[in-house]
């Protein structure tokens, strides 16, 4: 591992050094290997941090937010050792990050390798409950619920019950934190026309923050670093609220617009999918929380690629991921291949810590 180490240290310190235009690399590397020869490991600088996290959303192949990479606010928690330090970086980002619906793509990067260990998939979620044999909430959620039920977490089992912040520190048992409600934004739904829509009780969050991959910056791995942007509409639009293993809503959608679903022929579903979509970008723009429709963020992800070739670099990408789940012919991605080749910075899957 330390070779191994040692090797992606210069190679990311290199493209570091070399894409902004630093001089003095050799010196810089020779010092991190002499921090690797006394602790048998190295601390980045704060700019090395900081440009390695954009890097690691540049290099995000299923990401089609990625004309952004280099307009994210990084905080630095490496300094976090108590429950006190890491719930306060987790508010302190999740304030930031919504700055009252002008949505700041933001990263909180803790310390490096597993001390802290974040157990939510996001720090804002759904809960999900199985009660005789139905489920009220979020059924991605079931699992995760219970487990915050079992650290003693109450909810009100309602359909949009916020799930608390649930960490650990290496050693200690997992400790839960209810997010005080008024950080919590949220954007109920109405269609700009059909007002009976208001009906369904439908509402979502504002910020997704994935909190539980692992950033790997130059051989280090930060196990907790919570970062965010904003929706995209289809995904909550076309899957959180319309997949029939989440929310499972389109049935409803479809009887309240007085959509007829008798026939699949009628395409109702794809009738109804448009309307619940038109409702979500319509009520996140009435409320003033950035969200980008699939099209626009396709356009946006071309000029992505316009501006990586000016730079000579190649866009890797994956096209399963990149398309979006409504219309994807209509976008340019649908008609173009990319190379899904796995590049370091990178964001990783990592096994829960409880499982
Ligand atoms: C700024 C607005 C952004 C938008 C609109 C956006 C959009 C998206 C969408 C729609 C997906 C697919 C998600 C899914 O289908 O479940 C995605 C994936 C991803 N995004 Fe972005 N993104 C944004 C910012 C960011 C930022 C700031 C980061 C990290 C610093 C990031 C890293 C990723 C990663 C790692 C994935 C793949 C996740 C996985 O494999 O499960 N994105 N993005
Ligand atoms: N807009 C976003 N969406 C997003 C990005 C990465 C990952 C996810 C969650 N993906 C997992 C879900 C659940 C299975 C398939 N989709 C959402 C962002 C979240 C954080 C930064 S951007």
């Amino acid at each position: 591992m330390e070779i191994e180490r040692e090797q992606q240290a210069i190679a990311f310190l290199k493209q570091f050094y070399k894409e902004t235009s630093r001089v003095g690399v050799s010196e810089r590397i020779e010092e991190v290997f002499q921090e690797i020869n006394v602790k048998g490991s190295y601390t980045l600088t704060l700019d090395e941090l900081t440009y390695g996290a954009k890097l690691a959303w540049r290099n995000s192949n299923r990401c089609i937010g990625r004309l952004f990479w280099e307009r994210m606010h990084v905080f630095d928690a490496r300094g976090a050792r108590t429950k006190g330090d890491v719930i306060e970086a987790l508010k302190r980002h999740i304030m930031y990050a919504t700055n009252e619906g002008k949505i700041i793509p933001t990263i909180t990067i803790f310390p490096e390798g597993d001390v802290v260990r974040i157990w939510n998939h996001q720090l804002i979620r759904y809960a999900g409950y199985e009660k005789n044999g139905s489920v009220i909430g979020d059924p991605a959620s079931l699992e995760f619920t219970r487990l915050c039920e079992a650290l003693g977490w109450k909810g009100n089992g309602t359909d949009f019950d916020v799930l608390p912040l649930v960490f650990s520190i290496k050693g200690q048992p997992p400790v839960y934190y209810p997010i005080p409600e008024e950080l919590v934004k949220e954007v109920r739904l109405h269609h700009p026309t059909y007002k009976s829509f208001n009906d369904l009780g439908l509402k979502w969050y504002a910020v997704p923050i994935i909190a539980d991959m692992r950033l790997e910056i130059g051989g280090l791995s930060f196990f907790a670093a919570p970062f965010n942007g904003w929706y995209m509409g289809t995904e909550i639009g076309a899957r959180n609220l319309a997949d029939d293993f989440r929310y499972n809503r389109l049935e409803q959608v479809a009887d309240q617009l007085n959509i007829e679903r008798k026939k699949e022929s009628s395409l109702w579903r794809d009738e109804a999918l448009v309307e619940l979509n038109r409702a979500v970008l319509h009520s996140f723009q009435r409320d003033g929380v950035s969200i980008v429709d699939h099209h626009t963020a396709a356009k946006q992800f071309q000029q992505f690629m316009k501006n990586e070739a000016k730079q000579q670099r190649e866009v890797t990408g994956d096209w399963t991921w990149l398309i979006p789940p409504m219309s994807p012919a209509q976008t340019s991605i649908f008609h173009q291949t990319f190379h899904n080749e796995i590049k370091s910075p990178n964001f990783f899957y990592e096994d829960a810590p409880y499982q």
